[in-house]
């Protein structure tokens, strides 16, 4: 699936850069277009990858480069008034050859909770192509605006985009590090997820041809209808098989060594452990609307039985009838990986917390006015919960 990313604020500009770095090292070949939208100077400057022209900064005349202090109200205006500086840079994006947009932001601070939503929006205006979402839950212990600015971004960000992937920092850091310290490994691990799903189904040269390939379209399928997205992944150490020479597959020789019931097996237990296991946003498996098996791998050890049992599995432990499934052959990772693509999960323990802790944040600051209880119990049905968030 080829993409162009839209990173915003400093977590964004962060993520695109890694997403580029994964294409790079894996050839993957999944962005077609990328650009960094920051209020903050020097967290431009911070990038490695993204030429500086791809670097766009906005808001100057109003915060003089220096960021908008996790005022998020202010990072949306800023974007809206300077949306025609966004666009202009992404006029060199061939858009006639992505299938989809990607708007990374961080929900926690000001210019991406605040900025993603109105580019989102502005993206969906000009282009047919969907725009996704990938935004990020900031950690429990960032302190209440970072939560409020998120609960308040997340409801405008899955409105204005046509599918939001969430990922949660509160549930990636290593026991005793503080979110911060843990950004480059907790970035590789969001990358390298999300890579693996829009690289399926990309035939770069000399790749094998999957068996039964996935490709942008199911991906797209299972984005579709909205709401909000989880990932889970899985995989484990095989031992690259030899190649084939010609020879060999014209003779039809099928003895490449490799156990069919433990490829199963193996397959299927993959399945289990990516979905039951940490996903990119915690939550209720059972309710998903529709959901996504990729596995990837040598294609010697691709059994079909295996992805078709935990295809199956995937029906009954997500309650869904639309479960797709297919293959990624790659060569020289040394693993078998299974993802698990959940496409608008409708039970999040943590988007609950986030806002009920924001309400109570607002609360103690006295500052809760009828606008924004308005605002808060929009989002809240009667008992409490937050279905109509999605
Ligand atoms: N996973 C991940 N999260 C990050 C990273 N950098 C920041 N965050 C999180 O993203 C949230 C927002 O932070 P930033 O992206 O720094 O904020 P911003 O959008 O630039 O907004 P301002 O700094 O207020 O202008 C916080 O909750 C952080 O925890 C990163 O590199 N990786």
């Amino acid at each position: 699936m080829k993409l162009a990313l839209i990173g915003v604020g400093q977590a964004g500009g962060k993520v695109v850069d890694e997403f580029l770095d994964y294409d790079a090292r894996t050839g993957a070949d999944i962005v077609r277009g990328a650009i960094a939208v920051n209020t903050a100077k020097a967290d431009l400057q911070g990038i490695d990858r993204l030429p500086e022209d791809r670097r766009i900064l906005i808001g100057q005349s109003r915060v003089k480069g220096h960021g908008v202090g996790a005022d998020n109200e202010l990072g949306a205006e800023v974007a809206e008034e300077d949306i025609d500086e966004i666009q202009g840079a992404l006029d060199s994006v061939p858009v006639h050859e992505i299938d989809a947009f990607l708007v990374v932001a961080g929900l926690g601070g000001g210019t991406g909770s605040g900025g993603a939503p109105v580019i989102a929006k502005n993206l969906k205006r000009i282009y047919t192509e969907p725009v996704y979402g990938l935004g990020i839950l900031p950690g429990s212990d960032e302190g209440g605006i970072y939560t409020l600015n998120a609960a308040r971004s997340l409801k405008t960000f899955v409105d204005e985009v046509d599918n939001l992937m969430l990922f949660d920092n509160d549930a990636w850091r290593s026991s005793g590090e503080s979110v911060e310290e843990g950004f480059d490994a907790i970035n590789e691990e969001l990358v390298q997820r999300f890579g693996v799903l829009f690289s399926a189904g990309e035939i770069t040269e000399g790749s094998d041809i999957a068996e039964s390939v996935v490709d942008s379209s199911e991906i797209i399928n299972t984005l579709k209808g909205g709401g909000i997205s989880s990932l889970g992944y899985a995989d484990v150490e095989v031992d690259e098989p030899e190649r084939k020479g010609l020879l060999s597959r014209l003779r039809g020789d099928s003895d490449d060594g490799i156990d069919s019931t433990e490829a199963t097996n193996r397959i299927t237990s993959l399945v289990r452990k990516a979905t039951l296991g940490r996903l990119t946003l915690p939550c209720e498996v059972s309710g998903t609307e529709r959901a996504l098996l990729v596995v990837a791998g040598p294609p010697e050890y691709l059994n079909r039985k295996g992805i078709e049992h935990g295809r199956k599995w995937l029906e009954e432990q997500t309650g869904s009838m639309e479960v797709r499934g297919g293959d990624y052959p790659r060569r020289g990772e040394g693993t078998v990986a299974a993802l698990v693509l959940l496409g608008g999960v409708t039970n999040v323990p943590r988007v609950k917390e986030l806002q009920q802790v924001a309400i109570e944040a607002q609360q103690n600051l006295g500052e809760i006015t009828d606008e924004s209880e308005d605002r808060f119990s929009e989002l809240m049905d009667s008992d409490g919960e937050l279905e109509s968030l999605f």
